[in-house]
């Protein structure tokens, strides 16, 4: 893959808090459709370089290159941009509208289906627990169909059936051309889903290259 060709590339990305350095010499490059998967133990920086790899947040030192408009890019953090009064219907609406959507009351049916929300369309959102805001916040995304998606963590809170049809959404996504970074503590299982593994570790790259010859147990 030409750096002409790639969706996302970092060089050499350091971020420091304080004095306190995260990581240094961070490289790595994803092209359309790839599905990169980001390990790596607690604190090793894997949501702070996801937040520089979106934008948000600005590196200490190195570069970021994302080619794609904003509109094109979907992010899920830890936090769900759920709003408490409006039901599952409604926030959906709600974020279709910022993007310009306008879908049918049918099609945002059919997307809280594919997240298994169907039945709680009309409940206010401030009453689903973790899990459902987490699936209603897939949702969101899928609405939106964008060319490259962040998802930090979003297994956490999910029960397995939920988790797999999260698996298989995110190998859609490649089906359809979409890149995903995705961070994941479900290493093992995960890696098998992804394209490219970039694993943090020791405030450095501990591995960057193709899933199939990344060892979970060797990184991580
Ligand atoms: N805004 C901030 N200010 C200061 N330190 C921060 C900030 N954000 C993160 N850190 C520190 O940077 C380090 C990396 O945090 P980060 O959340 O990126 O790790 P992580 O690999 O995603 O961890 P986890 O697996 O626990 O989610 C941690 O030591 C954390 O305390």
């Amino acid at each position: 893959m030409s750096v002409s060709d790639a969706v996302l590339s970092v060089k050499r990305a350091a971020k420091f808090f304080g004095n306190k350095l995260v990581f240094k010499e961070v490289s790595c490059e994803l092209g359309p459709g790839e599905i990169m998967l980001v390990a790596g133990p607690n604190g090793a920086g894997k949501s702070t370089l996801m937040r520089i790899m979106a934008g948000l947040s600005i590196p200490s030192a190195g570069d970021v290159s994302l080619n794609l408009d904003p509109e094109d890019v979907a992010y899920l953090g830890h936090a769900t941009f759920i709003y408490p009064g409006l039901t599952a219907l409604e926030n959906l609406k709600f974020w279709g509208a910022m993007y310009g959507l306008f879908p049918s009351r049918d099609e945002l049916m059919t997307l809280l289906k594919r997240v298994g929300l169907e039945r709680a369309a009309e409940e206010k959102a401030g009453s689903f627990s973790r899990g459902m805001a987490q699936r209603l916040n897939l949702a969101r995304i899928y609405q939106v169909e964008p060319k490259l998606i962040f998802l930090d963590e979003p297994g956490t809170g999910l029960d397995p059936k939920s988790l797999a049809t999260l698996r298989g959404e995110i190998t859609g996504f490649r089906d359809k051309g979409i890149s995903v970074i995705w961070i994941s503590h479900h290493v093992v299982e995960d890696t098998a889903l992804a394209d490219k593994v970039l694993a943090l570790g020791g405030k450095k790259v501990a591995y960057f290259g193709p899933a199939s010859e990344f060892t979970p147990e060797a990184a991580c």
